[in-house]
């Protein structure tokens, strides 16, 4: 721990001795545990750190816009374009990996949740499926039936460890909820918690803001502080020992998540790919998804708050939006990029600015609840690697198969508990069409196939298939071939063993 001198003297060298306006009002317990915290602040990067505000304003980039171009067709596959033989073979080839015990899961999970509203992880959150699932859950089933279809296939008995990064919001009611629920039938090792750092939030004078007397107002450093955090907590070694060469990152909100999607690291693997991204069609320009492009020849994305509307409505000479490459946040990582970005890169990484309500006190020591926004946050993006990568992929995927993101509490028109529950159970309504089972809706009344099968507002179908039982919708078709389902209708395992046995 530092001495308080010590502190004094990093505060002044960094323009935030204000901090320590309060200190002789502060008892002996809040000295101590505020003396604490600011031990663990950073001191020779607050200075940088503080002076982020005005770097993100000067360099500003009103050419960036003019220099982006979409990502090159040679560089992306898609699953549209695709015939079978090249997804069979890309499948194929990441399920080797993942039998081979190549293959981890890395989930981003240290963000606060603010536009959901709620105080507790993400992940954590139960959208109101018919079986209640939380989308922890959901994302430990699919990992288990990863691991399963890849033994099936190559006869071994392999583990994809699952890599939580959380932050100091999150970590303890994760570790909390995993433990309650068994880890959800994992291998409590196989699991690797660690948590991100956080950094101090700045009024618009570059000043740290105050949470309380003894308190610095605190945020997670954003996705992308993963970097210093895989060597803040050793995580890359730990990869290392398993044999995991292969990453695939994600961020927790996608009900649709394919964890270790076995498509996707097969053909990033098979193409030489250090760094790819997965990618959906952008719905409409101004969707709050960031840009895959190129800007002066380099794989970048451009955040949606980052682009310019202008930009965003590009249309090419077919009508088609210009970048319509949307992040999904699902991004492919060699383990030796990770290195290697750790080792050279993660200090460059650009600090992007948040403009948030960040309850404070005042000059006087008062509280303060601002209405409107007062504080600034900066924060790291994990695709900020991708202009190191040497050869990097664009993975493009069906949105109705891969992506329905929980961002907003209900009642918003897009990106809600409601949206992402009718994504998942429309998915799997069509899964059981396809397998041969005829739905019913809540009444009894038979469905014609394509009612059940797309996102409406009212999902007409409640279908849904545990991912222990199908994780792609494979192996439905001994389940469901004749079958009339009523609604809702819960295929798990239990249902499995019942409908095999008929
Ligand atoms: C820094 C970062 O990863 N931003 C991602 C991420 O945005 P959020 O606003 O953090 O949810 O998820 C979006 C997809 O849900 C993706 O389009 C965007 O680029």
């Amino acid at each position: 721990m530092l001495s308080l001198e010590q502190v004094r003297q990093g505060l002044a060298n960094a323009g935030q001795s204000h901090v320590l306006q309060f200190w002789p009002e502060l008892s002996e317990e809040e000295r101590d545990t505020f003396l604490k915290e600011l031990s663990q602040l950073d001191m020779d990067g607050l200075k940088y750190h503080c002076e982020g505000p005005e770097r993100a304003a000067s360099s500003w980039p009103d050419e960036l816009d003019e220099n982006m171009e979409p990502v090159p067709s040679e560089f992306i596959g898609s699953v549209k374009n695709s015939d079978r033989s090249a997804l069979a073979e890309w499948e194929n080839e990441g399920l080797m990996k993942i039998s081979e015990n190549r293959v981890g899961v890395l989930l981003l999970a240290g963000g606060q949740g603010t536009r959901l509203g709620v105080q507790y992880p993400k992940g954590m959150y139960n959208v109101g499926l018919p079986s209640g699932k939380t989308l922890y859950q959901i994302q430990a089933e699919r990992i288990l039936k990863i691991q399963e279809l890849s033994d099936r296939k190559h006869g071994s008995k392999c583990t994809v460890p699952w890599y939580i990064m959380t932050s100091e919001f999150t970590l303890a009611p994760t570790e909390k909820f995993f433990k309650e629920n068994n880890y959800f039938g994992l291998e409590s090792s196989n699991i690797v918690m660690f948590e991100q750092r956080m950094v101090p939030a700045l009024d618009s004078d570059q000043k740290i803001i105050m949470q309380d007397k003894g308190k610095l107002a605190m945020a997670p450093d954003g996705n992308g502080g993963l970097y210093q955090a895989l060597v803040d907590n050793e995580v890359l070694e730990d990869m290392k020992k398993r044999g995991v060469e292969y990453l695939h990152v994600y961020c927790v909100d996608n009900i649709l998540v394919k964890m270790a999607d076995p498509v996707f690291i097969g053909f990033c693997v098979s193409k030489g790919a250090d760094c790819g991204a997965k990618v959906v069609e952008k719905a409409y320009p101004a969707e709050p998804v960031g840009v895959v492009c190129r800007v002066r020849g380099v794989a970048q994305v451009v955040e949606y708050n980052e682009i310019r509307e202008i930009t965003a409505e590009r249309r090419g000479p077919g009508g088609e939006l210009m970048f319509s490459a949307g992040n999904i946040c699902n991004h492919f990582f060699t383990r030796a990029f990770l290195q290697e970005v750790a080792e050279k890169y993660k200090d460059q990484l650009k600090q992007h600015i948040a403009l948030k309500k960040v309850p404070c006190v005042d000059m006087c020591g008062n509280h303060v609840t601002p209405t409107r926004p007062n504080g600034i946050k900066l924060e790291k993006f994990v695709f900020d690697v991708f202009p190191f990568s040497r050869s990097f992929v664009v993975f493009e995927v069906l949105r109705e198969d891969e992506f329905s993101p929980l961002k907003n509490a209900d009642g918003a028109a897009t990106d809600s508990p409601t949206t992402a529950r009718n994504a998942l159970l429309a998915q799997h309504s069509r899964w059981a069409t396809a397998a041969g089972a005829t739905l019913l809706d809540e009444h009894g009344n038979l469905l014609p196939p394509t009612a059940s099968v797309s996102a409406g507002d009212n999902q007409a179908a409640r279908c849904e298939i545990s991912p222990l039982v199908s994780y792609f919708g494979e192996g439905l078709e001994k389940l469901l071939r004749g079958r009339t389902l009523p609604s809702p209708f819960i295929l798990d395992e239990k249902m499995a063993k019942e409908l095999q046995a008929q």
